[in-house]
Order: structure tokens, then sequence, then C-alpha cells
């Protein structure tokens, strides 16, 4: 992942538009998600992931440069920080509402009760996996200076470990083994991780949104690979000039003092964080009517989908659009609007064909979606 955002030094002057300097042990802010000029698709494919975790990741493919590192980071960040039990190396959650590991489990019972753990407040985890992480470094294993030094078997916790319950994002997912991505998709669907290392096996919750990116000129994911990814955003440079002197002049004013930036844009910030709130607590009560459902059907008979991720993840995603958009009942509109996000990776490869993925796609849902 790219860490310009990261670049920024933390400043101890006074800002220069006369705000009271924040205090100087204070977190430098990432640049806030609502200044990214541009890419709708990549900014609605990771709110929708925020909204329902469950529609299994993004897939961004597109030129370097274009913000997908910047916009994953700012959204983690603008997110309420996440209640986890104090020095547990998964962040299990103190509530015991969203899986725990063993040794959460384990907390001895106080007249049948499990003990209450102490609770920590964490922002939520973003954590980079770099190209040449190894399947133990991904996954955990055992902690050889443990076992070396006290004799005891124990086990020393992965990536996926520190991903819990927040965003794990790969850079370059295509260029990395087939078999380490085969693991992080199965983990990140089944929102378990189970390592097996000499005798020892260790099982912890490792629940994430997956965002994978990559550079098609470099290599394309294996279809098999691709199929798992929930929704696949297509990112390109912009070529506005109007909107790229945007990028740089926003970049700069960030740059130059990254908390005043932030406190401009905190009105924006909110009125987004209100949003994703309220639709996360309405995404269980919306309703996808079956007239809905067989259009979704229909769609994926029509664009000769393999297999029924395309229509589930449709539903899933459209369930999550109209929970952002306030609807208590999806509509064909939301179809229509999530219908390439959802689909563009799961059409068939026919070599004959000449047309854009996603122009097939918005062809077909204006065929079985129009009335
Ligand atoms: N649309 C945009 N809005 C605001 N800033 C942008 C935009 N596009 C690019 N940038 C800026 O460009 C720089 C590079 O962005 P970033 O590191 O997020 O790109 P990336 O797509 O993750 O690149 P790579 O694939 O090389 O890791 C950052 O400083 C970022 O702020």
């Amino acid at each position: 992942m790219n860490k310009e955002h990261d670049q920024a030094v933390e400043t101890t002057e006074p800002s220069t538009n006369g705000q009271t300097p924040p205090p100087t042990n204070a977190p430098v802010p990432p640049y806030p998600f609502v200044a990214i000029v541009g890419q709708a698709e990549l900014k609605l494919a990771l709110l929708l992931c925020v909204v329902n975790p469950t529609i299994g990741g993004v897939m961004v493919m597109g030129h370097r440069g274009t913000a997908k590192s910047t916009a994953v980071r700012a959204l983690a960040a603008m997110l309420p920080p996440i209640k986890a039990v104090a020095g547990c190396p998964y962040s299990c959650a103190p509530d015991r509402t969203a899986g725990l590991c063993d040794q959460c489990r384990a907390v001895p019972n106080q007249a049948g009760k499990p003990k209450k753990p102490s609770v920590i407040s964490i922002p939520v985890p973003v954590v980079d996996l770099p190209l040449g992480a190894t399947e133990d470094r991904v996954c955990g294993t055992l902690d050889i200076e443990r076992a070396l030094t006290q004799g005891v078997q124990a086990f020393a916790p992965g990536l996926l470990a520190r991903a819990n319950r927040g965003f794990l994002y790969i850079d370059e997912v295509n260029l990395l083994e087939d078999h380490l991505v085969d693991v992080l998709l199965d983990v990140a669907a089944s929102g378990v991780n189970v390592v097996e290392r000499e005798g020892v096996s260790v099982r912890h919750p490792a629940r994430f949104v997956l965002v994978g990116s990559g550079n098609p000129e470099e290599g394309d994911l294996r279809p098999q690979l691709l199929d798992r990814f929930g929704l696949h955003a297509r990112i390109t440079t912009i070529t506005d000039v109007n909107e790229r002197v945007e990028i740089v002049k926003r970049r700069r004013e960030y740059d130059a003092d990254p908390f005043a930036f932030a406190e401009k844009w905190a009105k924006e910030t909110q009125k987004l964080q209100r949003k994703i709130k309220q639709a996360q607590r309405r995404l269980p009560d919306v309703v996808l009517p079956d007239p809905v459902l067989y259009k979704i059907a229909e769609l994926c008979v029509k664009l000769e989908v393999d297999g029924h991720r395309g229509e589930l993840t449709l539903a899933r995603t459209a369930t999550a659009l109209a929970a952002l958009e306030g609807h208590n009942e999806v509509n064909v509109n939301d179809v229509r609007r999530i219908a390439v996000l959802a689909l563009r990776h799961r059409l068939r490869k026919d070599p004959l064909e000449t047309q854009d993925d996603a122009v097939r796609i918005e062809r077909a849902v204006e065929e079985v979606l129009v009335p």
C-alpha cells in the first residue's frame, strides 16, 4: 500500500487557519474518504461491504496511484472505534457477539456467568498484506521462541489475527501465489482461521473486509479466485483536467496541515458516518421482494453466469444499497446500480466477444429489468 498519506508530519505549530492546534500526541488523521475526488465505483463498493460485510470483499483492478489504498484507510478511520478484550491478540468483542478465540471462550465462569473481561477501545484495524508474505506470517504459526525458552507449545498469531473485525488490504493480489489467495478467500468467507502445525491446532475468529487490488497489465487473477470476491470494481486514471487539478490541490492542502484538512471535511464526514450507521441498523429489516429476486435470477440466466454466487451477491449487494439509500425494500433500480460491480468478474470469457463486460451487463440489465 502506498504510504504517502502516512508521510504527513505531525504538526506542533498552530495551523495556518488559526484553529487551535491538536495535542502533540494526536495521531495524524488519514486523508478523508469524502475528500477523494471522483472514483464513485470504488467508493460505493467499499461502502456497501461495510454496510453488509457478507458481500465478500472487493477486488479493485486498475491503475496505480488512483487512491485505492487511500480510500480503504480513510473508510476504516471513519468507522467508530470498536470495543475489544484487552490483551486479546484477535481483538475479540467483549460482548461475545462476533466469534471468540479459544482464550476468550475459556474465560473462567463466576457463578455460572463469564467473568467480565477488561475492555479497550481500538480503531478499526487495516492490515496490509505485503507481496512476499509467507503463509505462516499470514495465518500464524508456532511460537518457536516460546517453545525454545519456555518449552511450551504456543501460537504466534499472524496478519489474519490482526485483521479481525477490520480490513485486510492486499496490494497486487494478482501477483500472490494462488494457494495463498485461496487460503485468504476461504478464511474471508468462513470468518474463522484454523491453523494446524506440529500437533498444535488453533482456531480463531478472522472476520474482515477483504480488499484486493491489482493492475490488469500485470496479469489477471484466475477466474476461480476472482469469482470468490463479492464485488469487482474497476478504477482508472481520471482524465478530466479540472478533477486532476483538484486532486493535487486537496492533497497539497492535506499534506500542509492534515488536522486542519480533516476539520474542513468534518461535516461531510459526519454526514456519511451517520448514513453508514443508519444503513447498518436498517439492513436486517430490508425486504427483498420476490419479483425483484426473480429479476436477479433472470439477469444471471441471461448473462449465462456459472454457479449461484452471482445472484447471491446481487441480492446481498442490492439489499445493502437499499439500506444505504434509506429504503426498506429493494427495488430494480438498486439492482441496476450494482449489477456491474457484482457480475463483471462472473461472465464467461468468450474470445469472440468484442463488447466490454460492463456494456454487456448494462445491455442485459436493460432487457431484463426494464418492464
Ligand atoms: N481521486 C483522488 N482523490 C484524492 N487523492 C487522490 C486521488 N487519486 C489519487 N490521489 C492521491 O494520489 C496518491 C496515491 O494514492 P494511493 O496511494 O491511494 O494510490 P493506490 O491506487 O493505492 O496506488 P498503488 O496501486 O500504487 O498502491 C495519494 O497521495 C492520494 O491522495
